[in-house]
Parts: structure tokens; sequence; C-alpha cells
């Protein structure tokens, strides 16, 4: 008795051009990324379960995302069999995971709190050089406890210029990332957009 969402893992999503320049832009803002935070019970705070550095500013990448995602969304609510909503704000961070970096299981909704504008689909763009200098970091796609299926948690690998889909109240993870030594210009790079409902 479990279940995996339905979600969408597309390939070469960007032109190869613009996949590198948007790489090259977060590597080039290493300085900028900050350790990343929670939200619980209304606070945000670091927390050993989320292990990252984030970067609000996307600069010139933000809008070009946005639209790359924008152009998407009724093949992801097909994709995902959601109901169809209205579309509100799109937001957009981006992510750098070292060694050691994590994030333990977690859905990126509030269930604690009534939102009024909730994430309804998250969305992430992965990036990392060429060849690939670390290790781990799958997305782990949880089950849930229903249905007739029994179905296992599936891990999908953070390929370089791909766009995992799933719904935001979807259970996942990101496995340890192992990098000892590496650069920062080669970790594992991931773009979290998340689509809120207006
Ligand atoms: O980097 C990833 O694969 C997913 C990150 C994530 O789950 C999150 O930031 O909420
Ligand atoms: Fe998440």
């Amino acid at each position: 008795m479990a279940r995996l969402f339905p979600h969408m893992h597309l390939q070469n999503f960007f032109s190869d051009e613009l996949n590198a320049e948007i790489l090259a832009y977060a590597v080039d803002k290493q300085l900028d990324f900050k350790p990343s935070v929670v939200y619980s019970k209304g606070t945000q705070h670091v927390s050993d379960s989320r292990i990252s550095l984030t970067l609000h500013d996307c600069g010139i990448y933000k809008n070009i995302i946005q639209e790359g995602i924008s152009k998407l969304i009724p093949e992801m609510i097909t994709a995902l069999k959601l109901s169809r909503f209205n579309i509100g704000e799109i937001e957009v961070q981006f992510a750098a995971h070292g060694d050691g970096a994590l994030f333990t299981a977690h859905i990126d909704t509030a269930v604690h709190e009534k939102t009024e504008n909730p994430r309804v689909i998250s969305a992430v763009y992965y990036l990392h050089s060429i060849p690939r200098k670390f290790e781990g970091g799958n997305l782990r796609l949880h089950t849930i406890p229903i249905g007739e299926e029994d179905e296992k948690p599936k891990d999908i690998s953070p390929d370089n210029n791909s766009l995992l889909v799933f719904p935001s109240f979807a259970p996942h993870e990101v496995l340890p990332v192992i990098a000892p030594g590496v650069d920062f210009k080669d970790w594992r790079f991931a773009v979290n957009c998340w689509i809120h409902k207006a």
C-alpha cells in the first residue's frame, strides 16, 4: 500500500548556451550564497535538516527561468494529474550543494498554517559541470501509504540541464552529496522554482 505522486523529469530543458550561462552566473555569485534556512512555525532558521547554500538574487535569469517554466505549466498540470488552478507567483532561488549537503524528507508547502497562496508545483532545474565531480545528491521521491499499488521510493539523478517537476505536497529528500575537496564551481546546483496558486 504505497504510491508515488506523478512527476516529470525533462532532459535538455534549456539550450546548451543558456544552461552554461546560468551555471556561470551561479558560480560567479559564490560569495552571495548564504546558508539555507527552513521554515517552521512561522520562523526561518538554519537547520541540520537542510545543509546547502541559497542565493535569492537570480539576476537577469529570474525572468528567463520564470518564462521557461510558465510555458510548461499546462503540460505540468496534465502530467501531475492536478486540477487546474489560477497561477500566482513563481518563486525562483538558486541552491548550491557541496560535500555533505542534504535535505532530509520534507514537503514544500506549509501544512500547519493556512496559506492563501500555497505552492502547488515544485520544479527543480539542475546544473553541474561536465564531467560531474560530485557523487550522491539524488532527489528521492517518497511514497505515501495509500492505494492498492506497492510502489517504491524513486531516486532521480540531478542531471545537468534537466528539470524535475512534482507536486509541492509530495514528500521528497535530497540524499547526501559526496564531494570532498571539490571546488564550488563543480558542486551540485539547482534552481528551485515554486508555482503558487493565485
Ligand atoms: O535540490 C533538490 O533536488 C531539491 C531541493 C528541495 O527539495 C527544496 O529546496 O525544497
Ligand atoms: Fe523540497
